[in-house]
């Protein structure tokens, strides 16, 4: 464990680690030492000569005194190798997440990395802040002892080394069993977590369907398997936690036994076997600690698989030097794509021209979304190629890859800051002037005419404070500063009041303009002014056109306008989409 916390670290915390453990383990043998060394203090005082008892008493004092500077050094370095650890953990995580594909972050992922950079990495940093003083004296000291004992009084020595395999038996055994079933719990309990977490999210939603606590059936089962699972491990545990438990104290009672028996036929003296039968208490208290520690440590190293399976994600593979690019077209070259094995993408060719936009339609789950993340390289494609202002996505460094694209998606997230300060994000750099500029085309104006605080107002935590139809306005707000000549646009599905509907379009019409365009159409008007459209069913292209062609054409185009078509006009004649 200390090995692995030390590859995770390096340089200074690495030699903080290495101080405790050191330190530690040191103070811990002189304590167990420090026992030794009552056996001629105790024959000093029982000899008629009390003066001879000074000189132990020093050697003692010197122990004690050692035994508290080391012992506070180490837990000191502990605590700092702590808190180090849980630092280098978290800047190391965020180091490591900035480079994974944005394909990685799938909510699942999201709210476990959540898991990881608390729960688990300060379950890590328990190891040098907390555990690693309790496991010193219960490994180190007993050892110590059993040293000491070796000249006191050997038989005892050997006796306590006879007890020490079964001791260490039951340990393992305890452990194991624990083992098998500490997982399952572990598991149990977060999955039970995660869907309290879920349950709280959805309140509105449940609330809606007339659905109390007991009617979420996935909250209800997360929390009678997480209850089940605990049962089962309690049950497995306890014949282990008891058997230990009773190893132990059977090895403290033979030691005694063995002690009385020693005394009673007079072969040790007195002083010596007071002293052994102290040293046999210090032998078996700290073991019977060794359980529960071993417990902790095992969930800290369930902690420390799941940081290091983080670590173990890997970013796509890039280029030295990215691969010179030419005017802003994307291709799609015989594209195959699939989740985990399952196909979503089957030979899709498709080419945006530069300055052009392209409406991508199709069923739920044709494979819009994946089309649109592949540009901007979510993942790499199975077979084929796709390719962003001339070159393989593949041939290029993230960072210019993603300089050449502004993505405004439906999920747009605004930081809990100012209206100005999320229109930012879009080119951190901007002056003042071009931020309103980017808000007047994008007809963020007018929110802002709105709010309390004009331009000052923050937002709240994703952007709660404004509709959904403002949000995306933001975002274009956002894109269009940032002034990429390709736009990734999914719009919005989300019903828009004809305020929102007239500003987006107009905004939508403007981000447009001398820039490429790829968009996953919901309303018809987008779809209809489109240069070209991509229809897509089933992973493939099954047509492509301008809307004339392809509603000549017929076919599944000519369906989705109808359908289109039905939805607008209930839409008109309701006042609402
Ligand atoms: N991250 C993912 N992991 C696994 N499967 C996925 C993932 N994202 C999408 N899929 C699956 O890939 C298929 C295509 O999904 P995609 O989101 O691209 O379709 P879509 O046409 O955009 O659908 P919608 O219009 O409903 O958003 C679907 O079957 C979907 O379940």
């Amino acid at each position: 464990m200390i090995r692995r916390l030390l590859s995770l670290t390096g340089g200074e915390q690495g030699t903080q680690l290495r101080r405790a453990v050191w330190c530690l383990g040191a103070a811990a043998a002189v304590q167990g030492a420090a026992f030794g060394v009552l056996l001629p203090v105790l024959r000093a005082l029982v000899s008629g000569e009390p003066r001879r008892v000074w000189p132990w008493l020093a050697v003692l004092a010197v122990a004690v005194a050692a035994y508290a500077l080391l012992h506070n050094r180490g837990v000191v370095a502990g605590r700092r190798a702590g808190y180090a650890l849980g630092g280098v953990l978290h800047e190391r995580l965020g180091d490591h997440v900035v480079t994974l594909p944005l394909g990685w972050f799938t909510t699942t992922r999201v709210g476990s990395l959540g898991r990881v950079a608390t729960q688990n990495v300060m379950s890590v940093m328990g190891v040098p802040g907390h555990l690693l003083d309790p496991l010193a004296h219960a490994v180190v000291t007993p050892a110590a002892v059993v040293a000491v004992l070796l000249f006191t009084d050997w038989r005892m020595a050997v006796g306590a080394l006879v007890a020490a395999p079964v001791v260490i038996a039951a340990h393992r055994w305890t452990g194991k069993l624990v083992q098998r079933t500490d997982q399952a719990a572990d598991a149990a309990a977060a999955e039970a977590g995660g869907q309290v977490v879920e349950f709280a999210r959805n309140q509105p939603v449940l609330r809606a369907f007339g659905r109390s606590a007991h009617g979420f059936a996935l909250l209800d089962d997360a929390l009678v398997s997480s209850r089940d699972a605990a049962r089962r491990m309690l049950r497995t545990a306890l014949p282990g936690l008891a058997g230990f438990v009773l190893a132990v104290q059977t090895a403290f009672t033979a030691l005694l036994v063995l002690g009385a028996t020693l005394a009673a036929g007079a072969t040790v003296d007195v002083p010596a076997i007071v002293v052994a039968l102290v040293l046999a208490v210090r032998f078996t208290e700290p073991l019977l600690s060794a359980a529960e520690l071993g417990a902790a440590l095992r969930m800290a190293s369930g902690s420390l698989d799941r940081v290091e399976a983080v670590f173990a994600d890997r970013a796509l593979p890039e280029p030295e030097r990215s691969a010179p690019t030419g005017p802003p077209a994307i291709e799609f070259d015989r594209v195959r794509f699939g989740y985990d094995d399952r196909p979503v993408l089957d030979d899709v060719t498709f080419t945006v021209a530069p300055g052009t936009t392209t409406a991508l339609v199709g069923v739920s789950g044709a494979g819009k979304s994946t089309v649109v993340r592949l540009v901007a390289r979510f993942f790499d494609v199975g077979a084929g190629a796709v390719r962003v202002a001339g070159a393989d996505v593949r041939s290029l460094r993230t960072a210019d890859l993603l300089g050449l694209i502004a993505p405004v998606f439906q999920d747009t997230y605004l930081f809990d800051t100012t209206l100005e300060d999320n229109i930012r994000v879009g080119r951190p750099d901007a002056t003042e002037d071009q931020v309103h500029e980017a808000a007047r085309l994008a007809g963020v104006t007018e929110i802002v005419r709105r709010l309390p605080d004009g331009w000052q107002t923050r937002v709240g935590e994703g952007g709660t404070r404004l509709s959904g139809g403002e949000r995306q306005r933001v975002a274009i707000a956002r894109a269009l500063l940032k002034d990429a000549p390709i736009v990734l646009l999914d719009e919005a599905t989300a019903a828009l009041d004809a305020e929102n509907e007239a500003a987006v379009t107009t905004a939508l019409a403007t981000l447009a303009r001398g820039r490429t365009l790829l968009v996953i159409a919901h309303r018809l008007s987008t779809v209809v002014n489109a240069d070209q459209i991509v229809v897509l069913d089933g992973g493939r292209v099954v047509d492509t056109g301008t809307h004339e062609e392809l509603l000549a054409r017929g076919g599944r185009y000519a369906g989705f306008v109808a359908q289109r078509e039905n939805a607008q006009g209930w839409r008109i004649a309701t006042g609402q989409k």
